[in-house]
């Protein structure tokens, strides 16, 4: 990983990064653990468990190990009402479609790497019409360890063909940027939810509201021209 060396990939986080939905996640979070008669505050949501897997987020939140039937069947309730929540809402963040249209322009590899499960990508990619700018998406089936876990970052990088020194993430959860850190790639910090400064603390090198405008220094490296 270089500040000075041009990416050749991209990989954009799903949740919270291509789209501003996390609000919704966590409203139906919410409402799940109160189905379950167990009190769960948004902010556990929001920064325990951004960018982890329902596999690892449910037992986490029952305080015990779910059996695969259970865990599948109290995914779906969350996931379903999360898309019904989310549907009426479903854009993509500010700028999304120009900046792939440039990456794609400029010759980067694209991909997904989102700790959520397939109807969920499925959800946004092809509901936005996105999927066809990504080479690849790697999800929660994927890999056994979600983010922090580098290893999404990595089945993404693996599946471009590209070295993680040359992969730069875009990722809103702090957990996501560790997981990029962790893969040796590029992290910027995407503040739909998380502060700034939080995520820079996290490790994001740099930060970004949404992908309208990048900072300047980062879209100078990231196209390839000098800054005059
Ligand atoms: O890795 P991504 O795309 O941000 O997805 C993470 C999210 O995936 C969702 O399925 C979970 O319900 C969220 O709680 C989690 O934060």
């Amino acid at each position: 990983m270089s500040l000075s060396s041009r990416p050749l990939a991209a990989i954009f986080d799903l949740d919270g990064t291509l789209v501003d939905n996390m609000r919704f996640h966590v409203q139906a979070w919410v409402a799940l653990s109160h189905s379950l008669g167990l009190e769960a505050p948004a902010e556990r949501f929001e920064r325990e468990f951004n960018g982890r897997r329902n596999e690892e987020i449910l037992p986490a939140l029952l305080g015990r190990p779910v059996p695969p039937e259970e865990l599948a069947r109290l995914a779906e309730q969350k996931e379903s009402h999360y898309r019904a929540l989310f549907a009426p809402h479903l854009a993509p963040l500010r700028g999304t479609r120009e900046l792939l249209v440039r990456l794609r322009d400029a010759g980067l590899q694209l991909a997904v790497a989102s700790a959520g499960p397939r109807a969920n990508r499925a959800f946004v990619l092809d509901g936005l019409e996105l999927r066809s700018f990504f080479s690849h998406v790697a999800g929660a089936e994927d890999v056994t360890r979600g983010k922090p876990a580098p290893d999404l970052f990595l089945a993404a990088a693996r599946a471009l063909g590209v070295e993680p020194a040359a992969c730069v993430v875009f990722e809103d959860a702090v957990h996501g940027i560790h997981a990029a850190r962790a893969a040796g790639m590029l992290a910027v910090g995407v503040t739909t939810l998380t502060p700034a400064e939080v995520l820079l603390e996290a490790g994001a090198h740099w930060v970004t509201s949404d992908f309208a405008s990048l900072p300047a220094d980062f879209d100078a490296l990231l196209f390839g021209y000098q800054i005059r």
